[in-house]
């Protein structure tokens, strides 16, 4: 047979479990940004678990439609959607409150909500940089004070996924802030695994490669001809995109007891993509002129 690259074989389809069934029975994991996108997608698989969701995000209108959605998955539990601002502590505390009251403390914490847009880092005004630190990095943050709060003072286990991006390592041309807040989350993944060990709290990190799905906003899906889930893309070693429900499936994983001993470790799911680099690096282009703008100030 001729050996023509064909890239990294296409997963199992959307509806595969990639635990026993009932892994999460009995189990609230609430999941921040899970009306949306890699969010939905990692709700979903925790949901044919047989885990009891709770849904937070702005939106009131998409997350009651996303509840409704993740409420029909087979093996489901109970879903309840909370509307919350994550950057507001007093809202994250609320909304815990409900969780314990309706289903009960969440025993899983996925950070998934972030925000994020391109731009060279010198066009940023202080609040663009404020709006995507304080969401991605501080809204992190005082969720996962709360859970661990919580828990400490219960003395209860708990787990937790922070979703990243592998510009924490690397650094992010054209994303600046997304990419220090970035970094700041797998910072907390590393010291919390160790501050918090001791009480059976396990945190780690997952970093999603490139999802393509019909969330996307406008600005990072830019110029994504290759936008669907699985789709060919020569740009990549895996010469393929994410499916989205592949990154669910890590994410139930970490949180599982199958990975207890696994803590303050971030696995990065995205083909390798992170670690390329060419025999001939390719010209630099100033990301002014990537992001198609004109000279800065002119
Ligand atoms: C290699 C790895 C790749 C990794 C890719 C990672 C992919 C992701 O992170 S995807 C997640 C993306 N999803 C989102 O961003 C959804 C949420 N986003 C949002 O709500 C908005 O985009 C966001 C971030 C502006 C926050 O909203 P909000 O707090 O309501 O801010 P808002 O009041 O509208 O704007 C705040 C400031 O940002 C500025 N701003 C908003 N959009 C832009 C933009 N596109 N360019 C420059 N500035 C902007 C505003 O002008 C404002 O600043 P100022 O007051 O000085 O005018
Ligand atoms: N898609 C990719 O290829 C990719 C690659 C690398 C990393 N990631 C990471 O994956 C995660 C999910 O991204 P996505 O692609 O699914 O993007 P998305 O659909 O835009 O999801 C972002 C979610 O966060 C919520 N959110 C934003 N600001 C919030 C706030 N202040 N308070 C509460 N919720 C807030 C949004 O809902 P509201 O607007 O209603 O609040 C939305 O549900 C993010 O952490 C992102 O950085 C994605």
């Amino acid at each position: 047979m001729e050996n023509l690259p064909r890239g990294l074989p296409a997963p199992p389809p959307p509806g595969a479990a990639a635990l026993p069934p009932g892994t999460y029975a009995g189990q609230v994991v609430l999941v921040t940004g899970g009306g949306t996108g890699l969010g939905k997608a990692i709700a979903t698989e925790f949901a044919r678990l047989g885990a009891d969701l709770v849904i937070a995000s702005r939106r009131a209108e998409q997350l009651e439609a996303a509840r409704r959605e993740l409420a029909a998955v087979p093996g489901a539990g109970r879903v309840a959607a909370a509307a919350c601002d994550i950057r507001d502590p007093e809202r994250v505390a609320e909304v815990f409150d409900a969780a314990e009251a309706a289903l009960g403390l969440p025993d899983v914490l996925v950070n998934n909500a972030a925000a994020n847009f391109p731009s060279p880092a010198e066009d940023l005004s202080p609040n663009a940089w404020r709006a995507v630190v304080d969401i991605t990095l501080t809204g992190t943050w005082f969720m996962t004070r709360e859970f661990g709060r919580r828990h400490l003072a219960a003395g209860t286990p708990g787990s937790i996924v922070n979703i990243g991006a592998s510009y924490a390592w690397t650094g992010g041309p054209g994303f600046s802030h997304s990419a220090a807040a970035k970094a700041g989350v797998k910072s907390l993944v590393e010291t919390l695994a160790v501050e918090w060990g001791p009480y059976g709290i396990q945190i780690n990190g997952l970093v999603p490669g490139l999802f393509p799905h019909a969330d996307m906003t406008e600005d990072i899906r830019g110029g994504l001809e290759r936008a669907a889930p699985g789709a060919r893309d020569a740009r990549q070693p895996a010469l393929r995109v994410g499916a989205p429900h592949e990154l669910g499936w890590a994410a139930t994983f970490l949180a599982s007891p199958y990975a207890r001993f696994v803590t303050g470790h971030t696995l990065v799911v995205d083909g390798a993509n992170w670690q390329r680099r060419s025999v001939v690096a390719p010209e630099v282009v100033p990301v002014r002129e990537q992001l198609g703008r004109g000279p800065f100030g002119g």
